[in-house]
């Protein structure tokens, strides 16, 4: 009962098989339980620590994204990585960016170890939804993280992964007009 009025309002425990097990309650099925904990780990993943504001200079990465891809990632040293909450797990996400004093723009950010390209150290590489006449290393840039899109996943060609992230691109700019995400643009100073 505590379980279902817990689901109802939207409340879950963050270790709650442990909690069940402290108030000795008896499960008899036990597929249900891991389909629970899979979707409670979802929801709490997906929900707990967005929005997310970060930011930090903009460092050289592999120098895959503009020359294979042509779609340049803006790359964070290793310190704002490592910053991320834990609950925020790799994947793509969506949500707004600003170069220094530029305007805001939309962005989509790829979070972990590109599996494609089998990456050693985790990153954290954002497209920002914009034409830039220049590159701009060592320059602040500051992002909210809003929304999350999909998975990293693996690709059999470069042509493969270049499709999907330009899908991912199409769905943040989609996503990022409704008009709640508008006030997220709170998180940047002029
Ligand atoms: C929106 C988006 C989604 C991405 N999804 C994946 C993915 O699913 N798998 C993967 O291996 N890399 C993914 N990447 C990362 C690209 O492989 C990465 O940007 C590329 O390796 C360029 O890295 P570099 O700029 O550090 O050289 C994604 C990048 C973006 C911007
Ligand atoms: N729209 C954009 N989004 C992200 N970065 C961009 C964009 N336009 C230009 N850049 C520049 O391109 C750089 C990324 O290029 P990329 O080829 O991915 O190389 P690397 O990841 O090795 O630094 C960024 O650091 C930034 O200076």
């Amino acid at each position: 009962m505590f379980w279902i009025n817990a689901q109802r309002k939207g409340y879950y425990p963050r270790n709650f098989i442990s909690l069940i097990s402290k108030l000795s309650l008896k499960v008899h099925n036990t597929h249900a339980l891991i389909s629970s904990v899979y979707q409670v780990r979802l929801k709490t993943t997906m929900t707990t620590s967005l929005p997310y504001y970060t930011s930090g200079e903009v460092i050289k990465g592999f120098g895959r994204g503009s020359k294979q891809l042509g779609i340049p990632t803006a790359n964070y040293p290793r310190d704002v990585v490592q910053k991320l909450p834990r609950d925020i797990n790799t994947g793509v996400y969506y949500g707004w960016a600003q170069v220094e004093n530029s305007p805001i723009y939309k962005m989509v950010m790829s979070i972990g170890w590109n599996p494609f390209y089998k990456n050693k150290e985790k990153s954290m590489e954002t497209y920002i939804i914009h034409k830039f006449d220049e590159d701009f290393y060592g320059q602040i840039l500051k992002i909210v993280i809003l929304g999350y899109i999909r998975p990293e996943m693996d690709f059999k060609t470069v042509e493969e992964l270049k499709e999907t992230i330009w899908s991912d691109i199409r769905q943040a700019e989609k996503e990022l007009d409704r008009p709640e995400y508008e006030q997220q643009k709170k998180y940047f100073h002029k």
